[in-house]
Protein backbone atom coordinates (compact mmCIF):
# COMPACT_ATOMS: atom_id res chain seq x y z
CA UNK A 1 0.00 0.00 0.00
CA UNK A 2 1.96 3.22 -1.10
CA UNK A 3 2.15 5.70 1.94
CA UNK A 4 1.85 9.73 1.59
CA UNK A 5 3.89 12.31 2.97
CA UNK A 6 2.26 15.70 3.89
CA UNK A 7 3.75 18.29 6.58
CA UNK A 8 6.23 15.76 7.59
CA UNK A 9 4.00 12.72 8.58
CA UNK A 10 3.64 9.72 6.77
CA UNK A 11 -0.13 8.40 5.70
CA UNK A 12 -1.70 5.07 3.96
CA UNK A 13 -5.05 3.46 3.81
CA UNK A 14 -5.90 2.93 6.96
CA UNK A 15 -5.67 6.78 7.91
CA UNK A 16 -8.40 7.33 6.01
CA UNK A 17 -11.82 7.96 7.00
CA UNK A 18 -14.20 4.91 6.21
CA UNK A 19 -17.65 5.76 5.45
CA UNK A 20 -20.45 3.30 6.06
CA UNK A 21 -21.68 2.76 2.59
CA UNK A 22 -25.45 2.24 3.53
CA UNK A 23 -25.01 6.05 4.98
CA UNK A 24 -24.37 7.06 0.79
CA UNK A 25 -26.40 7.48 -1.77
CA UNK A 26 -26.12 8.48 -5.12
CA UNK A 27 -28.50 10.56 -7.25
CA UNK A 28 -27.29 11.53 -10.47
CA UNK A 29 -24.11 12.00 -12.82
CA UNK A 30 -22.28 15.40 -12.77
CA UNK A 31 -19.84 14.66 -15.18
CA UNK A 32 -17.44 12.45 -16.43
CA UNK A 33 -14.06 12.26 -13.65
CA UNK A 34 -10.83 11.42 -15.07
CA UNK A 35 -11.51 7.60 -13.64
CA UNK A 36 -15.42 6.89 -14.06
CA UNK A 37 -18.70 9.27 -13.05
CA UNK A 38 -18.48 11.85 -10.35
CA UNK A 39 -22.42 11.72 -9.05
CA UNK A 40 -24.17 14.34 -6.87
CA UNK A 41 -25.90 12.36 -3.91
CA UNK A 42 -26.31 12.21 0.14
CA UNK A 43 -24.42 11.33 2.81
CA UNK A 44 -27.34 10.89 5.21
CA UNK A 45 -29.14 14.23 4.28
CA UNK A 46 -26.19 16.05 3.60
CA UNK A 47 -25.57 16.58 -0.32
CA UNK A 48 -22.23 15.35 -1.55
CA UNK A 49 -20.40 14.54 -4.63
CA UNK A 50 -18.86 11.21 -4.38
CA UNK A 51 -15.80 10.35 -7.13
CA UNK A 52 -16.61 6.38 -8.34
CA UNK A 53 -13.27 3.98 -9.45
CA UNK A 54 -14.88 1.33 -11.60
CA UNK A 55 -15.07 -2.08 -10.88
CA UNK A 56 -12.83 -3.06 -13.99
CA UNK A 57 -10.04 -0.68 -13.32
CA UNK A 58 -6.39 -1.93 -13.46
CA UNK A 59 -4.40 -2.19 -9.82
CA UNK A 60 -3.18 1.27 -11.25
CA UNK A 61 -5.39 3.01 -11.89
CA UNK A 62 -6.77 1.70 -7.84
CA UNK A 63 -3.17 2.68 -6.90
CA UNK A 64 -4.34 6.05 -8.47
CA UNK A 65 -7.33 6.55 -7.05
CA UNK A 66 -5.91 6.00 -3.37
CA UNK A 67 -3.50 8.48 -3.96
CA UNK A 68 -5.71 10.57 -5.10
CA UNK A 69 -8.04 10.22 -1.46
CA UNK A 70 -4.49 10.78 0.23
CA UNK A 71 -3.78 14.20 -1.35
CA UNK A 72 -7.06 15.16 -0.29
CA UNK A 73 -7.27 14.39 2.62
CA UNK A 74 -4.81 15.96 4.07
CA UNK A 75 -6.08 19.67 2.82
CA UNK A 76 -7.66 21.72 5.17
CA UNK A 77 -8.34 25.12 3.51
CA UNK A 78 -11.74 26.80 2.78
CA UNK A 79 -10.80 26.89 -0.96
CA UNK A 80 -9.78 23.57 -1.78
CA UNK A 81 -12.12 21.21 -1.82
CA UNK A 82 -13.52 19.66 1.37
CA UNK A 83 -12.76 15.48 1.84
CA UNK A 84 -15.29 13.66 3.96
CA UNK A 85 -14.18 10.26 3.62
CA UNK A 86 -14.23 7.46 1.30
CA UNK A 87 -15.87 3.77 0.84
CA UNK A 88 -12.97 1.22 0.23
CA UNK A 89 -13.98 -1.87 1.77
CA UNK A 90 -15.21 -3.27 -1.59
CA UNK A 91 -15.90 -2.59 -5.07
CA UNK A 92 -17.12 -0.15 -6.58
CA UNK A 93 -15.33 2.62 -4.47
CA UNK A 94 -16.19 6.26 -3.64
CA UNK A 95 -14.34 9.21 -2.80
CA UNK A 96 -16.86 11.81 -1.21
CA UNK A 97 -16.35 14.87 -0.90
CA UNK A 98 -18.19 18.56 -0.47
CA UNK A 99 -20.49 19.30 -3.58
CA UNK A 100 -20.04 22.11 -5.53
CA UNK A 101 -23.19 23.07 -7.48
CA UNK A 102 -21.79 25.79 -9.64
CA UNK A 103 -19.89 23.83 -11.93
CA UNK A 104 -15.97 24.69 -12.97
CA UNK A 105 -14.33 28.02 -13.49
CA UNK A 106 -14.09 27.61 -16.91
CA UNK A 107 -17.24 26.96 -17.96
CA UNK A 108 -18.97 29.27 -15.29
CA UNK A 109 -16.85 31.80 -17.48
CA UNK A 110 -18.57 31.19 -20.77
CA UNK A 111 -22.02 30.65 -19.39
CA UNK A 112 -21.71 34.28 -17.83
CA UNK A 113 -20.80 36.11 -20.81
CA UNK A 114 -22.57 39.45 -20.86
CA UNK A 115 -24.79 38.58 -23.91
CA UNK A 116 -27.75 41.05 -25.26
CA UNK A 117 -28.97 41.09 -21.53
CA UNK A 118 -27.11 42.51 -18.80
CA UNK A 119 -25.04 40.22 -17.04
CA UNK A 120 -24.68 40.08 -13.16
CA UNK A 121 -20.45 39.70 -13.82
CA UNK A 122 -18.62 42.52 -12.45
CA UNK A 123 -15.19 43.01 -12.77
CA UNK A 124 -14.69 42.84 -8.81
CA UNK A 125 -16.22 39.39 -8.87
CA UNK A 126 -13.93 38.34 -11.17
CA UNK A 127 -11.17 39.37 -9.39
CA UNK A 128 -12.95 38.21 -6.32
CA UNK A 129 -12.75 34.59 -7.88
CA UNK A 130 -9.47 34.40 -8.87
CA UNK A 131 -8.60 35.80 -5.25
CA UNK A 132 -9.78 32.69 -4.09
CA UNK A 133 -7.58 30.55 -6.10
CA UNK A 134 -4.95 32.40 -4.97
CA UNK A 135 -5.86 31.73 -1.26
CA UNK A 136 -5.68 28.70 -2.11
CA UNK A 137 -2.72 28.39 -3.99
CA UNK A 138 -1.13 30.37 -0.91
CA UNK A 139 -2.25 27.42 1.17
CA UNK A 140 -0.81 25.13 -1.01
CA UNK A 141 2.42 26.73 -1.34
CA UNK A 142 2.85 26.98 2.34
CA UNK A 143 3.03 22.87 2.68
CA UNK A 144 5.17 23.00 0.07
CA UNK A 145 2.80 20.88 -2.31
CA UNK A 146 3.17 21.55 -5.83
CA UNK A 147 -0.27 21.21 -8.15
CA UNK A 148 1.40 21.47 -11.61
CA UNK A 149 -1.87 21.95 -13.06
CA UNK A 150 -3.57 25.26 -11.83
CA UNK A 151 -6.49 25.90 -14.36
CA UNK A 152 -9.92 27.37 -14.71
CA UNK A 153 -11.13 23.78 -15.59
CA UNK A 154 -9.73 22.50 -12.34
CA UNK A 155 -11.63 24.83 -9.66
CA UNK A 156 -15.30 24.42 -9.22
CA UNK A 157 -17.72 26.95 -7.77
CA UNK A 158 -19.85 26.75 -4.59
CA UNK A 159 -23.23 28.38 -6.83
CA UNK A 160 -23.85 29.81 -9.91
CA UNK A 161 -25.87 32.59 -8.18
CA UNK A 162 -24.57 35.58 -6.67
CA UNK A 163 -21.20 35.71 -5.59
CA UNK A 164 -19.82 32.25 -5.72
CA UNK A 165 -17.18 30.78 -3.57
CA UNK A 166 -14.27 29.25 -6.05
CA UNK A 167 -12.34 26.07 -4.70
CA UNK A 168 -9.59 24.05 -6.19
CA UNK A 169 -10.60 20.57 -7.07
CA UNK A 170 -8.88 18.41 -8.82
CA UNK A 171 -5.10 17.32 -8.14
CA UNK A 172 -4.92 14.38 -10.59
CA UNK A 173 -1.16 15.86 -12.20
CA UNK A 174 -0.23 16.31 -8.74
CA UNK A 175 -0.97 12.73 -7.89
CA UNK A 176 0.85 11.25 -11.33
CA UNK A 177 4.24 13.00 -10.53
CA UNK A 178 3.62 11.70 -7.14
CA UNK A 179 3.24 8.16 -8.08
CA UNK A 180 6.05 8.79 -10.55
CA UNK A 181 3.06 7.91 -13.06
CA UNK A 182 4.31 10.38 -15.38
CA UNK A 183 6.62 7.91 -16.69
CA UNK A 184 4.21 4.67 -16.33
CA UNK A 185 1.90 7.16 -18.53
CA UNK A 186 4.30 7.45 -21.40
CA UNK A 187 5.95 11.44 -21.13
CA UNK A 188 2.88 11.65 -24.14
CA UNK A 189 0.67 12.48 -21.56
CA UNK A 190 -1.40 15.50 -22.59
CA UNK A 191 0.59 18.23 -20.66
CA UNK A 192 -0.84 21.45 -19.72
CA UNK A 193 1.82 23.11 -21.92
CA UNK A 194 0.04 26.66 -22.40
CA UNK A 195 -0.01 26.80 -18.05
CA UNK A 196 3.66 26.23 -17.99
CA UNK A 197 6.58 28.25 -18.07
CA UNK A 198 9.58 27.72 -19.84
CA UNK A 199 11.55 26.09 -16.76
CA UNK A 200 8.79 23.13 -16.63
CA UNK A 201 8.03 22.78 -19.99
CA UNK A 202 11.52 22.41 -21.19
CA UNK A 203 13.33 21.06 -18.16
CA UNK A 204 11.02 19.33 -16.38
CA UNK A 205 12.05 22.12 -13.18
CA UNK A 206 8.52 22.26 -11.17
CA UNK A 207 8.53 24.63 -7.93
CA UNK A 208 5.61 26.49 -6.33
CA UNK A 209 6.79 29.45 -9.09
CA UNK A 210 5.72 26.85 -11.21
CA UNK A 211 2.03 27.26 -10.20
CA UNK A 212 2.77 31.15 -10.15
CA UNK A 213 3.54 30.83 -13.70
CA UNK A 214 -0.27 28.73 -14.11
CA UNK A 215 -1.74 31.09 -11.74
CA UNK A 216 -1.14 34.14 -14.37
CA UNK A 217 -2.79 32.11 -16.84
CA UNK A 218 -5.42 31.22 -14.78
CA UNK A 219 -5.73 35.19 -14.11
CA UNK A 220 -6.07 35.59 -17.64
CA UNK A 221 -8.95 32.78 -18.02
CA UNK A 222 -10.78 34.66 -15.60
CA UNK A 223 -10.28 38.54 -17.41
CA UNK A 224 -10.97 36.68 -20.96
CA UNK A 225 -14.21 35.62 -19.17
CA UNK A 226 -12.72 31.61 -20.28
CA UNK A 227 -11.02 31.75 -23.37
CA UNK A 228 -8.56 29.47 -24.75
CA UNK A 229 -4.28 30.85 -24.27
CA UNK A 230 -3.09 31.68 -26.92
CA UNK A 231 -6.22 31.22 -29.31
CA UNK A 232 -5.21 29.18 -32.54
CA UNK A 233 -2.05 28.29 -31.42
CA UNK A 234 -0.90 24.73 -31.26
CA UNK A 235 1.65 23.62 -27.89
CA UNK A 236 4.82 23.55 -30.12
CA UNK A 237 3.95 27.27 -31.13
CA UNK A 238 3.05 28.52 -27.86
CA UNK A 239 6.39 26.88 -26.20
CA UNK A 240 8.14 28.43 -29.26
CA UNK A 241 6.54 31.95 -28.57
CA UNK A 242 7.03 31.78 -24.66
CA UNK A 243 10.93 30.91 -25.19
CA UNK A 244 11.69 34.04 -27.15
CA UNK A 245 9.51 36.04 -24.80
CA UNK A 246 6.62 36.05 -26.26
CA UNK A 247 3.29 36.36 -23.60
CA UNK A 248 -0.56 36.92 -23.79
CA UNK A 249 -1.67 39.69 -24.74
CA UNK A 250 -4.01 41.41 -22.10
CA UNK A 251 -7.39 40.29 -22.49
CA UNK A 252 -9.94 42.66 -23.61
CA UNK A 253 -10.71 45.02 -20.95
CA UNK A 254 -8.48 44.23 -18.69
CA UNK A 255 -7.09 46.54 -16.26
CA UNK A 256 -3.59 47.47 -16.10
CA UNK A 257 -2.74 46.71 -12.86
CA UNK A 258 -4.14 43.40 -13.45
CA UNK A 259 -2.29 42.64 -16.59
CA UNK A 260 0.59 43.79 -14.60
CA UNK A 261 0.36 40.94 -11.74
CA UNK A 262 -0.52 38.56 -14.70
CA UNK A 263 3.36 39.93 -16.17
CA UNK A 264 5.16 39.39 -13.28
CA UNK A 265 3.66 35.87 -12.57
CA UNK A 266 5.26 35.40 -16.50
CA UNK A 267 9.18 36.42 -15.45
CA UNK A 268 11.20 34.46 -17.35
CA UNK A 269 13.29 33.76 -14.23
CA UNK A 270 11.38 31.50 -11.91
CA UNK A 271 12.62 33.32 -8.55
CA UNK A 272 11.48 36.89 -10.01
CA UNK A 273 8.34 35.86 -9.63
CA UNK A 274 6.08 36.80 -6.82
CA UNK A 275 5.19 34.13 -4.37
CA UNK A 276 1.52 33.98 -3.42
CA UNK A 277 1.47 35.95 -0.75
CA UNK A 278 2.70 38.83 -2.80
CA UNK A 279 -0.18 37.58 -5.35
CA UNK A 280 -2.94 38.26 -2.87
CA UNK A 281 -1.39 41.23 -1.64
CA UNK A 282 -1.64 42.96 -5.27
CA UNK A 283 -5.13 42.05 -6.66
CA UNK A 284 -6.16 43.05 -2.97
CA UNK A 285 -4.93 46.20 -3.84
CA UNK A 286 -6.88 46.21 -7.17
CA UNK A 287 -10.15 45.29 -5.65
CA UNK A 288 -9.99 48.62 -3.69
CA UNK A 289 -8.89 50.34 -6.58
CA UNK A 290 -12.17 52.45 -8.35
CA UNK A 291 -10.85 52.57 -11.63
CA UNK A 292 -10.42 48.95 -11.55
CA UNK A 293 -13.17 47.81 -10.14
CA UNK A 294 -15.68 50.50 -11.82
CA UNK A 295 -13.69 49.86 -15.44
CA UNK A 296 -16.63 47.85 -17.86
CA UNK A 297 -16.77 44.02 -18.81
CA UNK A 298 -16.29 43.50 -22.59
CA UNK A 299 -20.12 43.56 -24.08
CA UNK A 300 -20.20 41.01 -26.81
CA UNK A 301 -22.25 42.25 -29.61
CA UNK A 302 -25.84 42.17 -29.32
CA UNK A 303 -26.35 40.86 -32.83
CA UNK A 304 -27.89 37.40 -32.30
CA UNK A 305 -26.59 35.68 -35.02
CA UNK A 306 -23.16 36.25 -33.95
CA UNK A 307 -22.96 32.71 -32.24
CA UNK A 308 -19.88 32.96 -29.32
C1 LIG B 1 -25.89 24.09 -15.87
N1 LIG B 1 -24.74 23.61 -15.14
C2 LIG B 1 -24.40 22.24 -15.59
C3 LIG B 1 -23.15 21.73 -14.86
N2 LIG B 1 -23.33 21.82 -13.41
C4 LIG B 1 -22.37 21.17 -12.62
C5 LIG B 1 -21.34 20.42 -13.19
C6 LIG B 1 -20.40 19.74 -12.39
C7 LIG B 1 -20.48 19.82 -11.00
C8 LIG B 1 -19.48 19.09 -10.17
O1 LIG B 1 -18.73 18.26 -10.69
N3 LIG B 1 -19.44 19.42 -8.84
C9 LIG B 1 -18.55 18.88 -7.90
N4 LIG B 1 -18.76 19.08 -6.59
N5 LIG B 1 -17.75 18.45 -5.90
C10 LIG B 1 -16.93 17.85 -6.79
C11 LIG B 1 -17.41 18.09 -8.04
C12 LIG B 1 -16.54 17.50 -8.97
N6 LIG B 1 -15.50 16.90 -8.32
C13 LIG B 1 -14.40 16.30 -8.86
O2 LIG B 1 -13.54 15.83 -8.16
C14 LIG B 1 -14.24 16.29 -10.37
O3 LIG B 1 -13.21 15.39 -10.74
C15 LIG B 1 -13.93 17.66 -10.89
C16 LIG B 1 -12.90 18.41 -10.29
C17 LIG B 1 -12.62 19.68 -10.82
C18 LIG B 1 -13.34 20.18 -11.93
C19 LIG B 1 -14.34 19.41 -12.51
C20 LIG B 1 -14.63 18.15 -12.00
C21 LIG B 1 -15.71 17.06 -6.86
C22 LIG B 1 -21.50 20.58 -10.42
C23 LIG B 1 -22.42 21.25 -11.22
C24 LIG B 1 -23.81 23.13 -12.91
C25 LIG B 1 -25.01 23.60 -13.70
Amino acid sequence: NPNYEFGGSTYTVKDLNEIPRENLTLVKALGQGAFGEVYRGFLGDIPVAVKTLPELSSNQAEMDFLMEALIMSKFDHPNIVHFMGVCFDKMPRFIVLELLPGGDLKTFLREARPKCSKSNLTMKKLLAMAMDVGKGCQYLEEHHFIHRDLAARNCLLTTKEGDPDVKIADFGMARDIYRADYYRKGGKTILPVKWMPPEAFLDGIFTSKTDVWSFGVLLWEVLSLGYMPYPGRGNQEVMQLVTSGGRLEPPAMCPNPVYHIMMQCWHPIPEERPNFSTIIERLGYCMQDPDVINSPLPELSCSPSVER
